[in-house]
């Protein structure tokens, strides 16, 4: 059965969306998929072959090598965290190529999610705008730049890595130019896309937020 719950969320880098995400599926009893962490195990996938993260062909070869029975194991490798491997997702995320053979097991997640789970929550860039551009709740969650940099700060101090604050804006604000600007699938709000800033919010704020638009769309009848 083809299923329509999908909630498709995007937004920049941690802005929150993955949090919301995790507990909107859990919540809802949905599949969860998090689409940067494709983009990253072919980064990782590189960086471990010893290629340059901006070397096309090898990105390639890695995103079309990837299937469900290579990339599930990755997605528990805490190296899929690094600092370093989001580099990389950024860099291997701009190739077409990349993109298009990473499509086919996104959409077929928000479809036929696992487990028989009635529906889908999809977080990543271009979640609503290529990906699932019909799903009938989608989701923009943004933060100023400065509160991201501060999240990702403390998150990375909090798992023992060395981080400065500067580094870190600079990189997210890096990051963020390359994502929006590439010429294929760029991070921008879907046109119907709600969009929730949650810099003067914290992360249950969000939730409460996200949970009040997915009730008001039609699409979800449970809620109602
Ligand atoms: N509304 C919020 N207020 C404060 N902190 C938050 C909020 N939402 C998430 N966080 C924290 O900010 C950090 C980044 O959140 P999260 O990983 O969900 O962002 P993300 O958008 O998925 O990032 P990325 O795209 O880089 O994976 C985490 O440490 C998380 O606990
Ligand atoms: N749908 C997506 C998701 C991610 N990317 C790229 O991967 C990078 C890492 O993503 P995180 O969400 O794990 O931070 C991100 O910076 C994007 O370049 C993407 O292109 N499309």
């Amino acid at each position: 059965m083809t299923i329509s719950f999908i909630v498709a969320i995007d937004g920049p880098a941690a802005s929150g969306k993955g949090t919301l995400a995790r507990r909107l599926a859990s919540t809802l009893g949905y599949a969860h998929l998090d689409t940067g962490a494709l983009y990253r195990a072919v980064g990782l996938t590189l960086l471990r072959a010893g290629h340059a993260p901006d070397d096309a062909r090898a990105a390639i070869a890695a995103a079309s090598a990837l299937d469900a029975a290579t990339v599930l194991p990755l997605m528990n490798d805490p190296a899929l965290r690094q600092d370093a491997v989001a580099v990389a997702a950024s860099k291997v995320s701009v190739v077409p190529e990349v993109r298009a053979a990473l499509l086919d097991f996104q959409r077929d997640f928000a479809h036929r999610p696992p487990h028989g789970a009635k529906g889908a929550v999809l977080d990543g860039r271009d979640v609503g705008t290529v990906v699932c551009p019909d799903a009938p709740a989608k989701l923009y969650v943004t933060a100023d730049v400065e509160v991201r940099a501060r999240r990702r700060l403390s998150e990375l101090r909090n798992t023992g890595a060395e981080a400065i604050y500067e580094a870190v804006l600079e990189d997210m604000k890096v990051r963020d130019a390359r994502d929006s600007q590439r010429a294929v699938a760029p991070l921008k709000p879907a046109v119907d896309a709600f969009l929730l800033d949650t810099s003067m919010m914290d992360a249950d704020q969000a939730f409460v937020a996200a949970m009040d638009f997915i009730r008001s769309r039609p699409a979800f009848p449970d809620f109602h």
